[in-house]
């Protein structure tokens, strides 16, 4: 195995392509809609909210996703969650709405009730972190089109917007960094023409999402996302989850699929317009705790 083979995969369950298309099982979904008191909606950032974009710092939820999220955080029997790979600051930042429950950095960093939470062992190797993003950035500096992003907890190198021929020297040095500075603390995962650092601790996207659950106990939890770190997300809610995978090209334990961040936005509206009105109705005085 080369040491380009050697990032952690979390990746699970069948290929995506062969994954049903949500959109021939709404009738299921509206079976579990119906029988449920409430909605734990939970939601990837990039790639779902937002399309893929090629510089990092550019995307934006889009404005239906916006819309959809706003109805969403204001129905009383609806709890949404934005769960994503940024730092939590930078994600609160670029959705925006009061009331949202917001995770960063994989689930290391948890925004739950306006409140801020690091695990500790992500937390400690943040100096760590910091130095190998400092290095790298000053290895990297002349590979035009690198983009180092220190998120604190953890840290993404970016080669979208790099030459073809020059992604495989980007790579090596960020092996050869994390190999050197990291003490065996931090681990290298892939993303999209990206490596994504991170500290070995228990916390993903998935313990995030069970975390969610047990404030909104019973209530339908529903997750959507195109990454490979959306697949523990999926897995935490499975089997009573609605899942749905966003792209056909790994593999995802999703019960579901959509082709696309642009499809992503006619479901989650499709969750607002047809799946609100399914919930059971109860007392108004019903709310999460
Ligand atoms: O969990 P997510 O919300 O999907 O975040 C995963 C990473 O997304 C971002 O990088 C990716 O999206 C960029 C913008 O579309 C794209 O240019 C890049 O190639 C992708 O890797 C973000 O910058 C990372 O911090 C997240 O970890």
């Amino acid at each position: 195995m080369s040491e380009h083979d050697s990032t952690v995969g979390t990746a699970s369950g069948e290929p995506s392509a062969e994954t049903p298309l949500v959109w021939d099982h709404l009738a299921e979904v509206r079976g579990r809609l119906r029988q449920a008191e409430g909605l734990l909606f939970g939601t990837d950032f990039d790639g779902t909210l937002s399309p893929i974009e090629e510089n990092p710092e550019a995307p934006e939820p889009t404005a239906e996703n916006l819309r959809s999220l706003r109805t969403l955080q204001d129905h009383p029997q609806v709890r949404p969650a934005v769960i994503s790979g940024r730092g939590l600051a930078d994600l609160r930042e670029r959705v925006g709405i009061e009331g949202v429950d917001y995770i960063g950095n994989h689930g290391l960093e948890l925004g739950i009730d306006g409140q801020r939470e690091t695990h500790a062992d992500a937390a400690s190797a943040e100096p760590k972190i910091a130095e190998i993003c400092g290095t790298l950035g000053r290895q990297l500096d002349d590979i035009e089109g690198t983009v180092v992003e220190n998120k604190g907890v953890t840290a993404t190198i970016h080669y979208r917007m790099v030459d073809r021929e020059q992604v495989e020297t980007v790579r090596e040095h960020v092996f050869e960094a994390v190999d050197e500075l990291g003490d065996g603390e931090v681990e290298i995962h892939d993303g999209k023409e990206s490596l994504e650092l991170r500290p070995a601790a228990d916390w993903d996207k998935g313990s995030a999402i069970a975390q969610l659950q047990e404030h909104v106990d019973g209530w339908q939890p529903v997750y959507i996302g195109d990454d490979t770190t959306d697949e523990a997300a999926f897995e935490a809610i499975t089997p009573n989850g609605i899942t749905v995978h966003v792209g056909d090209n790994h593999e995802t334990a999703a019960d579901y699929r959509v082709r696309s961040s642009a499809e992503a936005e006619v479901f989650i509206r499709w969750l607002v317009t047809d799946g609100l009105a399914l919930l059971e109705t109860v007392d108004d005085n019903v709310s999460a705790t």
